[in-house]
């Protein structure tokens, strides 16, 4: 149970691991301590973590909007998400709340971004400056500091020493090197689909752990390394679904 009688104060003080796909692999829920059980570990989904950016969004917003203290319902009505699902979520870290009063805002938020790993900066590498890459980099780079692009890369040597929004495109040469003295272990992929295996080999040659891959390729990693695809074309795909035309009668 998520909400328990004075719970005003979380009690989680784990970090979940990195949410996303094993690839090669069933995605592995993470493993936190499991405040129910006594110190028994409870299997967190990887959806469920999936879903905590999307309650941190929301509950950041209602804070701007100077709420003190909000209720399951409330952040249900905020992101589509049921109550349920929510305190089912919340519940898996630990109790943030109090019954019949709901959630402090600030303690939630700050507990979700320690469970997220981001009460701290997350510096990230891309590589690819191509339309794609400029346009993620100017994106990131404008508007978040917790999780950042703090390194650019392209191969092409024509757009070496560019900046996008101050920072410098550098030669993928320096991949490894620039990624072990900064301890980046969060990697974006944007090159081509061709190049985008042997990027990720390198990658994770030099310690990243977890790419947000734009190629439209399965990439193989090794255990224990996480990737997420994102790909335009496949989310268009499955939207035609939708709007398909009636299949003629008669
Ligand atoms: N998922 C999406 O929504 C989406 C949308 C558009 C493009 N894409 C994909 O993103 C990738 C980039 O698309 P784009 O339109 O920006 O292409 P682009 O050709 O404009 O840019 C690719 C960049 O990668 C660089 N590059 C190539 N090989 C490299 C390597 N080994 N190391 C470092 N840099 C290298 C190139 O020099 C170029 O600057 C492609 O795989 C494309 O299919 C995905």
């Amino acid at each position: 149970m998520a909400v328990r009688p004075g719970d005003g104060e979380p009690r989680l003080s784990g970090r979940a691991p990195a949410a996303g796909k094993k690839a090669g692999a069933e995605p592995e829920p993470a493993v936190v301590p499991d405040q129910e059980t006594g110190g028994a570990p409870a299997r967190v989904p990887d959806v469920a973590i999936r879903r905590l950016p999307v309650y941190l969004r929301a509950l950041e917003e209602l804070r701007a909007e100077d709420h003190e203290i909000v209720s399951s319902a409330d952040l249900a009505a905020r992101t589509g998400y049921s109550s349920e699902q929510i305190r089912k979520d919340l519940a898996y870290f630990g109790a943030f709340g109090t019954r019949g009063v709901g959630y402090r805002i600030d303690v939630l938020v700050d507990r979700l971004r320690h469970i997220l790993g981001l009460d701290r900066e997350v510096p990230i590498a891309l590589v690819g400056a191509g339309h794609l890459g400029t346009a993620l980099a100017r994106y990131n780079r404008t508007r978040h500091r917790d999780v950042r692009i703090v390194a650019i890369f392209d191969s092409d040597p024509a757009r070496i020493g560019e900046r996008i929004e101050g920072l410098e495109i550098q030669p993928a040469d320096a991949m490894e090197a620039v990624i072990r003295r900064l301890g980046i272990r969060l990697a974006v992929i944007a090159v081509p689909a061709g190049a985008a295996q042997a990027v990720a080999r390198r990658l994770v040659a030099a310690g990243v752990e977890a790419i947000l891959n734009f190629a439209p390729v399965t990439l193989q990693v090794p255990p224990g390394v996480v990737v997420q695809n994102i790909d335009l074309t496949l989310e268009l795909q499955s939207l035609a679904y939708y709007i398909r035309p009636e299949p003629a009668t008669g």
